[in-house]
């Protein structure tokens, strides 16, 4: 085994040779590119510039794959392969003369080292894992799946690999699973583009890890359709984000757009809405009615003939022309601003023909005035405009909303049939913050609105058009540069899309990516969404309209749902807009969270009646669960604060959360800080900086991971989400070594609790 470990050794150690030698190159090429200058035809500067975006690109890719370049080799049948040994890694890697080193992770023949198993070995006589310490290779680990072969060398199946990942400490930031990926996670992350994909899975069974390999492997297979139209990962919040916002970089992908739910709409920040009622209502579908109607009523027909002065003349506007310019403009079946515009043109026409028969009977006819310029002096007169405004009055969503929230005669009007209470959810001051589930409120609006000003339509247009200009010109350029880039054997992408953009901004690097973030219609070719249980059927539609093409990866755990706006089941949540036309995966297997507590949270909510599904944990606690009651909130700081204190001795160098209901956060972090000081974090905490410990509300914590968690006042918990036990689900999961409960009385969840630890226990 020494020799075995001494040839990975070398062969892993050419491989960073090679790495490094790519990189000299790619440095080396793009100095050259950068100092040949601004000079040449637009089309010169075009070439120039697709290679240095190439040569960026492949270099970033390069620097983001230092860290474990490789983690695997198959050793293959000899029928199998001219190549006894193939290793995996994070890129693929050849030499000067393409012969190969090193093959990219997502490549079809990596596939068979996350799929290969001794029942299906897939030509497979030998997988590896390598462990790797910076750029040495420190242990190997074996299955050996050919049964001669184990008969010979004496060993079999191995977890190694995968135990030392899932008993690692946290860090505070989602790592990479690449070496690690199971079978059944592998079969989700290839599977094919088309349609919406759910993946239904228990806490801990590595969904969001799933989806974010699932992007990257799309982004690889699919690399110029999406590198296009980019690709958006959509989180529950900013912390949620930051959290795992190392997973796609670290695969070499850099391009997607990633968005909590509070900021789809460009430039908002949204803060979360603290009225549960309210956050019900605003995320139904009949926001979508209600919207369309304060849209409709913005367009009103004059009760009589209305007088207006043009130049000293008077002219009439009636009501039947009002009605037959509104009807034609409708017919356009433009957006309400856009349609707007022909609306205006009909009767600033009509007014003008007025005007000049006025203006011909007082000269006593024969009157030479220039046709455009009467059109002119009818369509800047401001009397024209306030009546033409009163019956089609321009909008933006901002407006069109605080319409709804705080002038009483609209609210009463596009809330017809509803219940007091639930327009009463809706009334607000005007100027008030947005929330979050206004933001889908904002996109629906903006959807029917269209575009505000006629002449930011034409200067949109006029950029399209030049933009197309520098589409064509760029096509030719990288026609050119892939002719030679072919040549100097040279691997990557350029596509012309962002290369026009990259011409446009003229400053920095303006990829699809970030021309997307920016703008409300873009549409993506693929979108992530993970914890989608969440999900309100207003923000379905927000994100439906994102994706025109409905290419979904939608990730959650249904169990896990507390929105007060969530939908109950995936087929209710997208039966809207595909029917039933979506595939449904499930994940089986958790990762993260021992196995006695599993079970304990698992008995909790079936005794509960919460619907749930069941996850085979992979390991066994080294940690025994404590189940503590205080008599009253006064002694919960305290009691919550000793079982962080014995977490930390008991997980050295571990990160340990007290999770808790929104309402005791403050509070709880407050006696945290008192005893803890500079210890305690934000989000998911960084060990790095030593901030080791983090009190959060369950919402909060969904998707986190911690390696010990103190549940603060479950029945809390329990009766902020209106008795639904959803999210002590999620703060009984959160954990990967140790878990504490501190109960305050003998509620009802505290005694879920008791009573599930003891037929656990019994069970025994
Ligand atoms: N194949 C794997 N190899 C190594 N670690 C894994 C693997 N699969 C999952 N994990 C780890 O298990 C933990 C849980 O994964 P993840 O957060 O993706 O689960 P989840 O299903 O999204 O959970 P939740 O529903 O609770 O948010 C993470 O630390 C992840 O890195």
């Amino acid at each position: 085994m020494a020799d075995e470990l001494e040839h990975e050794r070398e062969y892993v150690h050419h491989l960073y040779g090679r790495l490094d030698a790519l990189r000299d190159q790619k440095r080396d090429q793009l100095e050259r590119v950068r100092s040949t200058g601004a000079i040449g035809s637009r089309q010169n500067q075009s070439e120039r510039d697709a290679f240095a975006t190439l040569y960026e690109d492949r270099l970033a890719q390069l620097d983001a794959v230092e860290e474990r370049l490789a983690f695997g080799r198959l050793d293959l049948d000899q029928d199998h392969a001219q190549e006894p040994s193939r290793y995996i890694g994070r890129i693929g890697l050849t030499e000067d003369d393409q012969t190969r080193l090193l093959v990219d992770w997502r490549a079809p023949e990596a596939a068979a080292f996350y799929q290969a198993t001794a029942f299906d070995r897939r030509g497979v006589s030998l997988r590896r894992h390598l462990t790797l310490k910076r750029r040495d290779v420190v242990s190997i680990e074996d299955d050996v799946l050919d049964p001669e072969r184990a008969l010979a060398e004496g060993s079999g199946q191995g977890d190694g690999a995968l135990l030392a990942a899932l008993n690692a400490r946290r860090t505070g930031r989602m790592g990479d699973i690449v070496a690690t990926i199971q079978a059944e996670q592998d079969r989700i992350i290839r599977a094919p583009l088309p349609g919406v994909l759910v993946v239904q899975g228990g806490p801990g069974t590595g969904k969001t890890a799933v989806a974010l390999h699932r992007a990257a492997f799309l982004l690889y297979e699919q690399r110029e359709r999406l590198r296009r139209a980019g690709v958006l990962v959509v989180g529950p919040s900013d912390a949620f984000l930051r959290y795992i916002d190392r997973v796609l970089p670290s695969l070499g992908e850099t391009g997607v757009v990633m968005s909590s739910l509070g900021r789809l709409w460009p430039g908002l920040d949204a803060a979360p809405e603290q009225e549960r009622h309210t956050a019900r209502v605003k995320g139904s579908l009949r926001m979508a009615e209600a919207i369309k109607a304060a849209v409709a009523q913005r367009q009103r027909v004059p009760a009589g003939p209305r007088t207006v002065v043009v130049e000293g003349t008077k002219l009439v506007l009636t009501p039947q022309q009002v009605r037959r310019a509104r009807d034609r403009a409708r017919q356009t079946h433009k957006p309400y601003n856009e349609a707007r515009e022909t609306f205006v043109k009909i009767l600033v026409r009509e007014l003008a023909d007025q005007l000049q028969a006025a203006l011909e009977a007082s000269s006593g006819g024969g009157n030479d005035a220039d046709r455009s310029y009467l059109a002119e002096d009818v369509r800047t007169s401001g009397d024209v405009r306030v009546a033409l405004n009163l019956c089609w009055m321009p909008m933006t969503p901002q407006r069109l909303l605080e319409g709804i929230f705080s002038d009483e005669r609209i609210l009463q009007a596009v809330t017809k049939g509803w219940s007091e209470k639930d327009r009463a959810a809706l009334r607000r001051e005007p100027g008030h913050a947005w929330t979050e589930s206004d933001v889908p409120l904002l996109d629906e609006a903006a959807d029917l609105l269209g575009q505000l000003d006629p002449t930011a339509g034409r200067a949109a247009a006029e950029l399209e058009a030049q933009r197309k200009r520098d589409l064509e010109n760029a096509e030719q350029a990288v026609r050119n540069v892939h002719a030679q880039l072919s040549e100097e054997g040279i691997e990557g992408f350029i596509d012309a899309e962002s290369l026009a953009g990259y011409n446009e901004v003229g400053i920095g690097r303006a990829t699809a990516a970030e021309a997307a973030a920016e703008d409300r219609t873009w549409t993506y070719g693929h979108v992530v969404v993970d914890e989608a249980q969440e999900l309100s059927p207003m923000q379905w539609r927000l994100l439906m309209r994102r994706c025109p093409i409905k290419s979904f990866t939608v990730v959650g755990d249904m169990a896990q749902a507390d929105a007060p706006a969530a939908s109950s089941s995936w087929a209710q949540a997208l039966e809207p807009f595909v029917e039933d036309r979506f595939t449904l995966a499930e994940l089986t297997v958790n990762y993260r969270t021992p196995r006695q507590v599993v079970e304990l949270a698992e008995r909790v909510a079936s005794d509960a009646g919460l619907r749930f599904s069941r996850g085979q944990a992979v390991r066994d606690a080294e940690l025994e669960t404590a189940l503590m009651t205080v008599p009253d909130a006064a002694g919960l700081g305290s009691a919550v604060m000793d079982q962080v204190a014995l977490s930390l001795a008991q997980v050295p160098g571990g990160l340990c959360a007290v999770v808790t209901a929104a309402q005791d956060v403050d509070a709880l972090r407050a006696a945290a800080q008192e005893r803890f000081a500079g210890r305690v974090g934000e989000g998911a905490g960084d060990a790095a900086s030593g901030r080791d410990v983090l009190v959060l509300s369950a919402t909060e914590a969904k998707g986190l991971e911690f390696d010990a968690v103190v549940v603060a006042d479950p029945g809390a918990v329990v009766r902020e989400s209106d008795g639904v036990v959803g999210n002590l689900y999620v703060a009984l999961t959160r954990t990967t070594q140790r878990l504490a409960v501190v109960s305050v009385g003998q509620d009802a969840p505290a005694a879920l609790l008791q009573s599930a630890q003891s037929a656990l226990s019994v069970a025994d």
